[in-house]
């Protein structure tokens, strides 16, 4: 049995954190740091969303916590696993059985040929020949909503559809990670709203831990925690629509952006404790409030 194996006795939901990511692509004659010491931490049974601008490094994120490839430097925890020293074969196992990747586009996670029963019944081949117990195709297809619609062509179907069917895919071996790449951009307000419900009542009901990528504010609204990806690091995080700063473990506090362009580098700024235990921030040129 894995460590895999055992936290699964234990947890449906699997505990994610990664302390000092770091991730350099190397392509000819240059080099792109996409992460630059990124420490996240998101419980199990969570569901958070990734959010920050283009190129900000969220993709590349979502690929390390997927185990599609390891980190130029720092450390990826899924449950018990650290990624970046794990063996090729237990990278592999996770990747079966624990972690699903949905990636950006329903078509992308879908074999075109094969109505969404064969593709969810196919994504659960090697889940259930390593002996994990998992519901029957049709009762994954019904927990998204997907029962007419189980038999028909993909070519039938609705873009909304074909997204629930890319999530019935990922969710069919019964993972305890689910990341997905956007899986809301390519659709209409009601087929969005249909799909992050689907996802939220999974995450809820099952108790998988859901961390997702978007760029949609009213995606971010209906989340209960989001995390801002800058320049390759955690920016910020959200609560219930409140944004924060986030200490980072060595004590680094990052600017938000609106203040960011207010406090030039060089400013010297001072914390000031409050009596009830708050504190507001000093600018020390001239002594203007921040
Ligand atoms: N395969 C690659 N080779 C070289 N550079 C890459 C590669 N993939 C991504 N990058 C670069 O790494 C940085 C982070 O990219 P990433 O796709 O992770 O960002 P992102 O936040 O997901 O962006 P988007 O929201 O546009 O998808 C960017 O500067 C990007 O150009």
């Amino acid at each position: 049995m894995t460590d895999l194996g055992t936290a699964r006795a234990t947890a449906t939901g699997l505990r994610v954190s990664t302390q000092r990511l770091v991730h350099i692509y190397r392509s000819e004659g240059h080099e792109v740091a996409a992460l630059s010491g990124v420490d996240l931490e998101v419980g199990a049974g969570e569901m958070v969303g990734l959010l920050g601008p283009s190129g900000a490094g969220k993709s590349t994120l979502l690929s390390l916590l997927a185990g599609v490839f390891r980190p130029s430097a720092g450390k990826v925890f899924v449950g018990p696993v650290e990624l970046s020293a794990a063996r090729d074969r237990q990278l592999d196992e996770l990747r079966a059985l624990e972690v699903s990747l949905m990636l950006q586009g329903a078509g992308r996670n879908l074999l075109p040929y094969f109505t969404p029963l064969e593709n969810v019944r196919f994504a659960q081949g090697v889940a259930r020949q390593s002996g994990k117990d998992l519901p029957e195709p049709e009762e994954v297809l019904a927990g998204v909503g997907l029962v007419a619609e189980a038999e028909r062509p993909l070519s039938e179907l609705s873009p909304g559809h074909l997204q629930l069917a890319a999530l019935a895919v990922a969710m069919a071996p019964r993972p305890g990670l689910l990341l997905a790449d956007e899986p809301t951009s390519q659709l209409e307000h009601r087929a969005r709203d249909l799909v992050l419900e689907r996802m939220a009542a999974l995450n809820r009901e099952l108790g998988t831990t859901v961390v997702l990528v978007t760029h949609d504010p009213d995606v971010a609204a209906f989340l209960p925690r989001t995390i801002t990806i800058r320049d390759g690091r955690v920016g910020g995080e959200g609560r219930s629509g409140e944004e924060y700063a986030v200490v980072t473990p060595d004590g680094f506090l990052p600017l938000p952006l609106h203040v960011r362009d207010e406090l030039l580098p060089g400013t010297l700024v001072r914390f000031h404790l409050l009596e009830d235990g708050s504190y507001t921030l000093l600018r020390e040129e001239g002594g203007t409030d921040a």
